[in-house]
């Protein structure tokens, strides 16, 4: 699924105030590739995430997801692209805490028409064993693994990661890296990661750079590296 924003906007009011948290943005996520978006705090990263997820609306612009515009599509179809085409993955993990391990992904799967296997995907993440755990009773890498089975059992062709290794050392992010990068080989979903953490665009096949709600940098990475080698900050 390739996406292609042209000239969005979105503008906030806060009070009296009017932030331009997109300005002019216009850039592509190729089909199947993995893509780091990397710019400092508030320079509307989360905003061109929420835009691309459908979870905010954008005020002018074009946002073109295959062949629909997602700002001609109704609220209804809206709900429907957000629930079958995208999976989503948060610095917080948002597990259910009173669930197992088995009955949080089970969450996602509910939601998809079309799932993939339970046993597979919980191999694939490495959480089979401990399919029977309560999140409390996991670190923090393993809590993200789960997030990561809940979004990927629906079988989206998107992921869409906001900080995904923000509340991780190095080692286990990094793990958490390999495991986007398993998932973008075996499955071919695209994988957009949002991240302060610029060497995590080394890793990527295209790199987006943003600050004060602008687009200023966009190229591809002629030898993407091993999310082992990222040079972490
Ligand atoms: N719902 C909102 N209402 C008002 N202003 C908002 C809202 N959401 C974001 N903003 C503002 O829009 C700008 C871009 O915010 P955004 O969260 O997209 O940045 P970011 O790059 O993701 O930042 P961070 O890395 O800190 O999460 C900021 O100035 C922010 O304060």
């Amino acid at each position: 699924m390739s996406i292609v924003l042209s000239n969005v906007n979105k503008i906030y009011q806060s009070g009296e105030v009017n932030v331009h948290a997109l300005k002019e943005a216009s850039i592509e996520i190729p089909n199947k590739k993995i893509v780091a978006i990397l710019g400092p705090s508030g320079s509307g990263k989360s905003t061109l995430l929420n835009v691309i997820g459908g979870i905010d609306r954008h005020d002018s612009g074009s946002v073109q997801v295959d062949d629909h515009q997602l700002d001609k599509m109704k609220d209804k179809d809206l709900t429907e692209y957000r629930r079958h085409s995208l999976g989503f993955i948060f610095q917080q993990y948002n597990l259910i805490p009173t669930l197992t391990v088995e009955e949080n992904v089970e969450v996602g799967r509910q939601l998809s028409q079309n799932p993939l296997d339970m046993k597979e995907i919980l191999e694939k993440v490495g959480m089979w064993d401990k399919k029977d755990k309560f999140p409390h009773q996991l670190s923090g890498g393993e809590q993200q693994r789960v997030a990561i089975a809940r979004a990927l059992i629906k079988n989206p062709r998107v992921l869409l990661c906001d900080e995904p290794t923000g509340a991780l050392d190095e080692e286990t992010g990094k793990n958490i890296l390999k495991l986007l990068q398993f998932v973008n080989e075996t499955y071919g979903t695209t994988v957009c990661i949002i991240t302060h953490n610029n060497g995590i665009g080394e890793m990527a096949h295209k790199v987006i750079r943003m600050k004060s709600g602008e687009i200023t940098e966009h190229f591809y990475n002629e030898a993407p590296v091993d999310p082992e080698k990222v040079n972490w900050v």
